[in-house]
């Protein structure tokens, strides 16, 4: 069935971005965003600004929501629990869903509550977005990659493969989309951590003679052991191509866990390094890199 209506639960950066790129090429009645009815309350008329212009795209209270044919969730990992819930009023019989967050949890959290069989799994990468003060800022709009979950009914992959068609997203449809994922999660263990718990930036986490780039590659490498102690073959050359692709981003960049820092928001590190030590200790790994970084994250966190 063609997915002619979306709507976007979390209008940050992520959300943003791709909420734009939807309009510029349906038009804006393709696309709303949907909030909880206090965020609603709180910040849903603030104005937004991408690339300097207003945003155009309406936003909503859950409580005015109705079924669409595509959620796409943009928050980060602790608003995920609310988002849930948030979302339910835009689940129909039909709707399919897809979680652009981080980390290789989310979708297991959506699928646990509205089932696998509407449930892609997909990760976002390759832009540079910077959201801040209610402005958002990009030059590469970056790419959405995605697959069918053992659970995913068939067409489901095809309708959102024909729907980023239209929407002018550029995207790729995964065979193997654990692989992405974690390969994915590898890069955001080592980068996002260590540059938020020096202050960091692509610059300085790529300097092959500093503290940071050890970090770097010292809890890709963790991540890379505990991915194929789950059964998902990250490679020395997948992590290898990750630090050359962090070479590429402008070295006055961050990732969106430095920003974290910045705004003070809380971060994903249950998600990154949490997920890491929970996993390796069911597998008897060592990861004194990610339990080193999660200390850190907290007592940064604590500080606020
Ligand atoms: N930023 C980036 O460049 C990239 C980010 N990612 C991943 O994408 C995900 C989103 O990141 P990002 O866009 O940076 O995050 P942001 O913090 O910029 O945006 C998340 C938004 O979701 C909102 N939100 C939280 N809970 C709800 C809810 N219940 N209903 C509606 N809105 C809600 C937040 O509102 P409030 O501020 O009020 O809490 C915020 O505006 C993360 O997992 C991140 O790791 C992936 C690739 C790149
Ligand atoms: C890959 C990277 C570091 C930038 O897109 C990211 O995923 C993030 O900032 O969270």
């Amino acid at each position: 069935m063609a997915i002619e209506k979306v709507a976007i639960v979390g209008r940050g950066a992520v959300g943003l971005l791709h909420g734009t790129v939807i309009a510029e090429h349906l038009g804006c009645d393709a696309v709303e965003f949907v909030m909880d009815d206090e965020r609603f309350a709180r910040k849903g008329a603030d104005a937004v600004m991408v690339n300097g212009s207003p945003c155009p795209i309406r936003t909503i209270p859950a409580s005015a929501a109705t079924p669409v044919d595509l959620v796409i969730l943009t928050v980060k990992g602790p608003g995920l629990a609310g988002a849930l819930d948030t979302m339910e009023p835009l689940v129909g019989p039909d709707t399919k869903i897809m979680s652009l967050l981080n980390g290789v949890m989310s979708e297991e959290r959506v699928a646990e509550r509205y089932g696998w069989q509407r449930t892609v799994i997909s990760i976002t990468q390759g832009m540079d977005a910077v959201f801040i003060g209610g402005e958002l800022t990009f030059s590469h709009p970056g790419e959405i990659r995605f697959g069918a979950a053992p659970g995913t009914e068939p067409g489901v992959v095809e309708d959102i493969d024909g729907f980023l068609d239209r929407a002018g997203i550029v995207h790729a449809v995964e065979e193997d989309i654990r692989h992405r994922i974690w390969t994915k999660l590898m890069l955001n263990v080592g980068v996002n951590q260590t540059c938020m718990v020096y202050g960091g930036t692509y610059g300085s986490v790529c300097d092959e003679d500093g503290e940071q780039y050890r970090s770097l590659v010292a809890a890709m490498r963790e991540a890379r052991v505990v991915a194929r102690a789950e059964g998902v073959a990250v490679t020395e050359d997948d992590l290898t191509q990750m630090v050359e692709l962090l070479r590429t981003l402008d070295p006055e960049g961050m990732p969106s866990m430095a920003q974290d820092r910045i705004n003070r928001k809380p971060t994903e590190v249950e998600e990154f390094s949490g997920t890491i030590i929970r996993l390796a200790e069911r597998h008897g790994v060592l990861v004194p890199q990610n339990r080193w970084l999660y200390a850190q994250i907290r007592a940064i966190e604590a500080a606020w």
